[in-house]
């Protein structure tokens, strides 16, 4: 079989450049081509040097990456991504955008949370949300991927299980999440200063955070209620990393076992959904640089209360490794072609 030719349009930022990483380990995939605007006729290497005699391949415009892919990723700042899926849609070309912009399924909530509009409705029917834990069956009749954000896939494959039974609330869950800082992005900022970042930790976007919407999208899927949730974001001085504690009301009768039994069952054959065993605590440490994301369930029987916690390296499951994973799944292959990474021991 032919390698799937992969374009990525925003090479040179955090998610693009994690892209190009992980296609280098991809034995049925190659990267044709990659853009920038900044960094137009540039190396990869010369922006990021650890890529030196590993991906030299020059940045090109955003029409060559289309012409010369099979399957272009996006990995754009939010709202550029639909003109750019429209350019593939009448190609015929797969489409994965890491960005926001097909996302959210109602144009109010978009209109509210991003402030822009769906330029093309049509597209907007088109595109499936590529969460693969929840949504495969669906990502493998489409040609147009809305990756989840990171905070986004952390927060459901922490809660998923629990909901599917009905064993929690639906009403009262709270997520708090902490996140490394490349979930950012390259470019600099204030709170992201090494002297204003470093040793210290705090919330940020409280209770208004964009991916509020997104996370609820999905759990009114998972239940088919609407859901209603508080998300409380925080900037983690370390790199990579996303941990997601989530906390629900119990319903009676409801014990650990159950739930042990019904995350078990549910995880049992994900590829990359590790189920922790009893009284371990997902830790950022040992899903750095993969596609892993480790959920772990405990019990307050004092007070009723189910706290699920998650874990994953936002640039990898929360955006590059899962876009990879959503590729896979769009052009039939095993879905963990190419990215089964062992994480470092320490
Ligand atoms: N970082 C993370 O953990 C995650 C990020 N994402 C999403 O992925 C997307 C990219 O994020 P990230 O890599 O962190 O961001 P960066 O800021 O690191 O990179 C943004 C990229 O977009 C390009 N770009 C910026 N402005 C324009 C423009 N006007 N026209 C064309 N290209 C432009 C930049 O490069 P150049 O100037 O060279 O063209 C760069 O390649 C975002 O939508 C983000 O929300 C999703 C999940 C997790
Ligand atoms: C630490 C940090 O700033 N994180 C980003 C989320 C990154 C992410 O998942 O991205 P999307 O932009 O694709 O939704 C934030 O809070 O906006």
């Amino acid at each position: 079989m032919e390698k799937i030719k992969v374009g990525v349009v925003g090479a040179t930022g955090y998610a693009g450049a994690e892209i190009c990483r992980l296609l280098y380990a991809h034995p049925m995939a190659e990267l044709a081509a990659i853009s920038s605007v900044s960094f137009e006729g540039m190396a990869l290497s010369d922006v990021y040097p650890a890529y030196r005699e590993v991906c030299d391949l020059v940045c090109e415009t955003q029409a060559d990456v289309v012409e010369k892919s099979d399957v272009i990723f996006a990995a754009l700042p939010h709202g550029l991504s639909q003109e750019l899926a429209a350019e593939c849609d009448a190609k015929n070309k797969a489409f994965i955008d890491l960005g926001a912009d097909f996302r959210l399924e109602s144009e109010e909530e978009y209109k509210t949370w991003y402030g822009g509009t769906f330029t093309d409705k049509s597209l907007h029917q088109k595109a499936v949300y590529g969460l693969p834990e929840l949504f495969r069956e669906q990502i493998k009749t489409t040609k147009i991927v809305a990756n989840p954000g990171c905070y986004t896939t952390a927060v459901p494959l922490a809660l998923v299980p629990a909901l599917e039974m009905g064993y929690i609330e639906q009403v009262g869950i709270i997520a708090d999440c902490k996140s490394g800082v490349t979930g950012a992005g390259r470019k600099p900022a204030q709170n992201s200063h090494f002297p204003e970042l470093n040793e210290g930790l705090s919330a940020y976007k409280v209770a208004s955070h964009r991916h509020t919407p997104e996370i609820e999208q999905t759990l009114s899927r998972i239940t088919g209620k609407k859901a209603c949730i508080t998300f409380v974001p925080h900037l983690l001085p370390v790199n990579r990393g996303i941990l997601a504690t989530c906390y629900a009301r119990l319903k009676d009768g409801v014990t650990e076992e159950m739930l042990r039994a019904a995350y078990e069952a549910r995880y049992n054959h994900e590829p990359f959904v590790r189920f922790l065993p009893k009284g371990k605590s997902a830790d950022i440490h040992n899903i750095k640089y993969t596609n892993f994301c480790d959920v772990s369930i405990f019990v307050d029987s004092r007070t009723g209360t189910f706290i699920a916690i998650s874990a994953i390296d936002n640039m990898v499951k929360g955006a590059a490794g899962q876009a990879i994973q959503n590729m896979n799944i769009l052009f039939g292959l095993s879905e963990a072609t190419g990215l089964m990474q062992v994480p470092p021991a320490f």
